[in-house]
């Protein structure tokens, strides 16, 4: 067997394929110069940016396939289990009673070996998503020289930018269906959409920023959410490295008030959240547009693992007064399992371009 060649760098968004790498940086000023950056910002901070050279649109169907070995089903482990997730849950219930947060999302990181890591694209993995779970912010960024190897379908948006006008797609409420939502899933929402509010009016001009829509049912495969979107008109002099300074890490994934909700979350997670809950996408700063998902519903490779490379994926819930820990845990299933299924199943196809 010929020796496979390492992954090349690639990012592919919609129906967008970025190839031939020409800068790396970790400072979001770069997304104000010129030229097409994808964008892997971890919920502990860094923001890698890779500025691509070769931008093209493509069908998907076009699109080389690369090969994906998966884990299997039963060889997940989370960071939280069942006893400390659900403590988890009581525990932030306690800070709510004491008056220190309104609300707290409580994540857990799942990982697994990955059986093949020489057969294990997120580029095959992304597509493997797209067919099996679509989602409006998917896609992937494959930097393993830069430690992203990211794969997602995420229904959140994080940032768009168009221009000078930018705007937030928050999500609060998840269910099964229609009927799975409780008065809890609109009251939490308007908290988050409130901070999304706060956090934008820091650099958009005042009086600027609205609420075109509140708390809009949005279909995704297997569950439904709420959805609101807030926009606004950044004021002058405030780009890319301003919003990520007033809105980061996005409000929905973290709690009310952020700064409390941060401390809590730091005290009770276990393992950090990687691009996971952080923000993935693009930025074409000679367009001045920009489109950055909330990084839920992702999977990324960590090739470092003391143990041998694995994949990881995140999924939590916000906890509010109102929660009981076993509707959490659960949430936290319904939000993991199907996309867990996907990543399982295995796709060998020839790689055209990046491997052979
Ligand atoms: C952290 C997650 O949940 C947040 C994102 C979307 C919906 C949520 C909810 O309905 O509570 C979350 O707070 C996740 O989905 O992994």
């Amino acid at each position: 067997m010929p020796a496979l060649a390492p992954l090349a760098p690639l990012a592919r968004f919609g129906r967008t394929t970025a190839t031939d790498l020409r800068d790396v940086t970790t400072d979001p000023a770069a997304l104000e110069s010129a030229g097409w950056w994808a964008v892997v910002a971890d919920f502990e901070g860094r923001v890698l940016c890779a500025r691509f050279g070769d931008v093209r649109e493509s069908p998907a169907k076009e699109r080389p396939a690369g090969r994906w070995r998966g884990p299997a089903p039963g060889d997940w482990t989370s960071s939280l289990d069942h006893a400390a997730y659900t403590a988890g849950v009581r525990r932030i219930r306690e800070h709510i009673a004491a008056g220190e947060v309104y609300q707290a999302n409580l994540c857990r990181v799942l990982t697994a070996p990955l059986p093949d890591p020489a057969a294990s694209d997120v580029d095959a993995l992304g597509a493997l998503l797209a067919r099996g779970n679509p989602a409006p912010y998917g896609g992937i960024v494959r930097l393993p020289a830069h430690g992203a190897e990211v794969a997602s379908a995420s229904p959140e948006l994080f940032l768009r930018r168009t221009g000078r006008t930018v705007e937030s797609g928050p999500i609060k409420g998840t269910g099964r269906t229609p009927g799975d939502l409780l008065e809890k899933d609109h009251a939490e929402n308007v908290m988050i959409v409130d901070l999304v509010r706060n956090d934008l009016g820091r650099v958009c001009a005042t009086g600027s920023v609205t609420v075109p829509e509140l708390c809009a049912l949005e279909h995704h495969p297997g569950l439904v959410h709420l959805v609101s979107t807030v926009r606004g008109e950044l004021a002058p002099g405030a780009g890319w490295p301003e919003l990520f300074g007033a809105a980061f890490p996005p409000g929905s994934v973290t709690g009310a008030p952020k700064s409390s909700a941060l401390r809590i979350i730091d005290a009770l997670e276990t393992a950090p959240r990687g691009p996971y809950c952080g923000g993935v996408g693009w930025v074409d700063a000679d367009r001045g547009t920009g489109e950055l998902a909330v990084g839920i519903r992702t999977f990324w490779i960590d090739r470092l693992s003391p143990g041998g490379p694995v994949l990881r994926f995140g999924t939590g819930a916000g906890i509010t007064w109102g929660s009981d820990p076993e509707r959490e845990w659960a949430e936290t299933e319904l939000k993991a399992s199907r996309l867990l299924a996907v990543a399982s199943r295995t796709e060998h196809a020839p790689i055209q371009g990046a491997r052979t």
